[in-house]
């Protein structure tokens, strides 16, 4: 693959898939059980927010918009029932992400059992960084990924990719063996916790330890 279309992920990757609850802090501060496999869903490729691009729109409804950052994994070749042994030879590369969350349609939507599509997969719902290589983050099992807004000094989020519940090998493995994964496809790995809302007119600011930083206004 080609570093350039890899540079350029979200416009050739197909899928954005996202796990859910893979930190266990992050699970228990929801209330939710710990999972013994992996849970996961989609958004959109129009979720994508480019760095620099504009702002995050509060979803029409939505009146507690979350944030959540997490490690994006971008997938480098294709490749259906992948080994966990093998499964880090179809990384590309990496960048960083924030799983935006219209909280309060996820709740709605939780109760009645239905979807999480529009609470997860709206417009902008989905920022991200720039491609990093692959070699440039060494251990992707310890990584520390922080999330802050505005001014404030106190991050919001403070972890670090070690409390995985499942690590990225697993994740691939697991998603692989239902949907194909294609080139540039991305895979959010959850997020660690200290989730919380946002408003209008709020800056949140994140980064992956000091390797990628990126700053998005809230409309
Ligand atoms: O189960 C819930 O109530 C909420 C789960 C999430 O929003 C899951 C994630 O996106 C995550 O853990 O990163
Ligand atoms: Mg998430």
């Amino acid at each position: 693959m080609q570093t350039e279309r890899l540079a350029q992920f979200s416009k050739f990757g197909k899928k954005i898939i996202c796990i859910a609850r893979n930190y266990l802090d992050h699970a228990k501060e929801l209330g939710n059980a710990v999972p013994s496999e992996p849970v996961f869903f989609l958004k959109p490729t129009t979720a994508y927010l480019q760095p620099g691009a504009g702002a995050i729109k509060i979803p029409p409804g939505c009146s507690n918009l979350h944030f959540e950052v997490e490690l994006g994994v971008v997938i480098g070749k294709p490749g259906s029932n992948i080994p966990e042994s093998t499964a880090l030879d179809f990384v590309g590369g990496y960048t960083l992400a924030i799983d935006m969350t219209a909280r309060d349609l996820q709740e709605k939507a939780k109760k009645k059992g239905h979807p999480w599509s529009i609470a997860k997969g709206f417009d902008t719902s989905c920022p991200v960084g720039h491609f990093i290589a692959k070699d440039v983050i060494k251990d992707p099992s310890n990584v520390h990924l922080w999330l802050r807004v505005n001014e404030e000094s106190q991050l919001r989020q403070d972890g670090n990719t070690s409390d995985m519940i499942f690590k990225i090998p697993t994740i691939i493995s697991y998603i692989s063996s239902f949907m194909t994964l294609e080139e540039g496809d991305l895979i959010l790995t959850g997020t660690p916790s200290g989730v919380g809302p946002v408003k209008s007119g709020d800056v949140i600011t994140a980064g992956l330890a000091e390797l990628a930083e990126i700053k998005v206004p809230v409309e």
